[in-house]
């Protein structure tokens, strides 16, 4: 089976054209387990599938290291623009991609040899009551701002947004001392959290940038996750940390995104997609 392998910002998966190859539905799982293992595959943090869609030019579907599948991914996202784009499978700049958390807006910006350095995704509504992150709440229609959830021994403070995939995001005095190995996976498994949950760490240096971290859903720690940097910006605004319309540069481990809430409501996201490696996989 021929792979590509692309990162945003070090967020990297495994891309398969299903457009050119058929996996069978049944070893989606397992088939991501196995690309993403770093001993038995290629070594990864998920598998990105991209297909022919009824709805928009293409459709993503993601799948995490454990094997789980994800409804979104926004590094994923600007990589499936620029595959599709460099590929021929779109033949304009700006098109739609179908994700399992809604139909989101993608524009490529291309260099002069038309090869996309970056990608501004238009990532559509966030989810903000607690039926649609989902989380268990007395108040299924209510928002969770800077609610106490029990972890372990101590009360965790989390504002829960969905980007069609769920985020629990925290705001911390300083990045460094994020203990996202330690706290993340109790998040992760929460029982507030019946699909589980993707874990942020947000340090606020400014209205305009934010430090964030993250323990992923089905993943673990990982280098960057657009669709957390987009909770933690709407959980900035949220909790009057940052403003609605201000462009905020979020530094993720493996660098940086600008991400935007607009007035409309729409979260928009610009950063880059790069190429690692493309080949013959034996499955
Ligand atoms: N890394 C991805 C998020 C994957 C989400 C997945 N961990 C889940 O929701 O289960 C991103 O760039 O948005």
């Amino acid at each position: 089976m021929k792979f590509t392998k692309m990162h945003g910002l070090g967020n990297s998966y495994v891309y398969v054209n299903m457009f050119n190859e058929n996996l069978p539905e049944k070893q989606l799982s397992e088939t991501a387990v196995r690309l993403a293992d770093k001993n038995k595959g290629i070594g990864s943090d998920g598998m990105i599938l991209i297909y022919p869609s009824q709805t928009a030019a293409v459709k993503m579907r993601v799948f995490n290291n454990d094997g789980s599948e994800a409804k979104n991914c926004g590094n994923g996202l600007r990589c499936v623009a620029k595959y599709s784009y460099e590929h021929g499978l779109v033949t304009t700049t700006s098109f739609t991609i179908e994700t399992l958390g809604g139909n989101v807006e993608a524009t490529v910006s291309v260099d002069h040899e038309n090869c996309v350095q970056s990608v501004t995704v238009n990532m559509g509504q966030p989810r903000l009551l607690a039926k649609e992150i989902p989380m268990k709440n007395e108040h299924s229609e209510a928002m969770i701002v800077n609610e106490v959830i029990p972890v372990y021994h101590q009360d965790i403070r989390v504002t829960a947004v969905s980007m069609g995939n769920p985020h629990a995001v925290q705001f911390i005095d300083s990045i460094e001392k994020a203990p996202v190995k330690e706290i993340g996976p109790l998040i992760e498994k929460h029982d507030r959290f019946p699909e589980w949950v993707n874990v942020e760490w947000v340090e606020v240096v400014s209205p305009k940038e934010i430090h964030f971290r993250v323990w992923e859903r089905g993943s673990g720690i990982t280098q960057a996750c657009g669709t957390g940097a987009c909770a933690a910006v709407v959980a900035g605004v949220l909790n009057g940390h940052l403003e609605k319309e201000s462009e905020v540069t979020v530094h993720l481990l493996g660098g940086d995104l600008q991400i935007t809430w607009k007035d409309d409501g729409d979260v928009w996201m610009k950063g880059p997609a790069e190429y690692i490696c493309s080949g013959d996989v034996c499955l």
